[in-house]
């Protein structure tokens, strides 16, 4: 059976059929502000999107994601602790059954209830696919979500959901600005980390946003009427998939703030 986040195929299984589970550069991790360093040699993130390139919106069974085209350096990341021109390729989501929980990093062991994830490749690899395998292939500007006044850009993607309630629903999503997703403070955490989903490839430059956005209880609830279930299928609805903090095993996490 494949992975997923049940008992039975969840976080705890997949060291079975992904051995780099227990590797030496697995995320997410528990971000220690008192243990991350101040780096002035890191440049503020510049992220530039074009919604042009906004294509799909998927449930691909075991979270959401908005794809974009990425045969053109027009939705980039730039500096911050990356060299080069990487490019978005989707973002998606990590959400909780309840608002005690549900992101994947967390800060001095604070859980949110949700976190936001984009997915940039490494423009000096050919695609996508071929970067997720570079040590340097990835990088994922992650966002916390706090419970607070309902979001404005976010909802724009939540009144697609109907379309895609259940695994493989797919449907168009056109001219959506990511960068409205994004807080207002770009101070962020960077270290060296990995998917937090199989195949868990260590490739990601993780760019962690020490400021969360909002999300209101009734859109939390929202995302929670997806499912992790096909159409035809016992519905199972998609909450917890979020993986735990992973062993550190001496890795140092750097702040581009004070
Ligand atoms: N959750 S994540 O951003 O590390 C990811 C992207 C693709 C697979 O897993
Ligand atoms: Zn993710």
């Amino acid at each position: 059976h494949a992975w997923g986040y049940a008992a039975n195929n969840g976080p705890d299984k997949w060291v079975s059929n992904f051995p780099i589970a227990d590797g030496i550069r697995q995320s997410p991790i528990d971000i220690l502000p008192g243990g991350a360093s101040y780096d002035s040699g890191l440049k503020p993130l510049s992220l530039k999107y074009d919604p042009s390139n906004c294509l799909e919106i998927l449930n691909n069974g075991h979270s959401f994601q908005v794809t974009f085209a990425d045969d053109s350096d027009s939705s980039t990341l730039k500096e911050g602790p990356i060299s080069g021109v990487y490019r978005l390729k989707q973002f998606h989501f990590h959400w909780g059954a309840s608002d005690d929980k549900g992101s994947e990093h967390t800060v001095a062991g604070t859980k949110y209830p949700a976190e936001l994830h984009l997915v940039h490749w490494n423009t000096k690899y050919p695609s996508f696919g071929e970067a997720a395998s570079k040590p340097d292939g990835l990088a994922v500007v992650g966002v916390f979500l706090k419970i607070g006044d309902a979001n404005a850009s976010l909802q724009k993607v939540l009144d697609a959901f109907n379309d895609i309630r259940a695994k493989g629903k797919q449907t168009s999503f056109a001219d959506f600005d990511p960068s409205t997703l994004l807080p207002g403070c770009l101070d962020y955490w960077t270290y060296d980390g990995s998917l937090t989903t199989p195949p868990l490839l260590e490739s990601v430059t993780w760019i962690v946003c020490k400021e969360p956005i909002s999300v209101s209880c009734e859109q939390m609830a929202k995302f929670r009427s997806l499912l992790f279930s096909a159409e035809g299928e016992p519905e199972c609805c998609m909450v917890d998939n979020y993986r735990p903090p992973q062993p550190l095993k001496g890795r140092h996490v750097r702040a581009s703030f004070q």
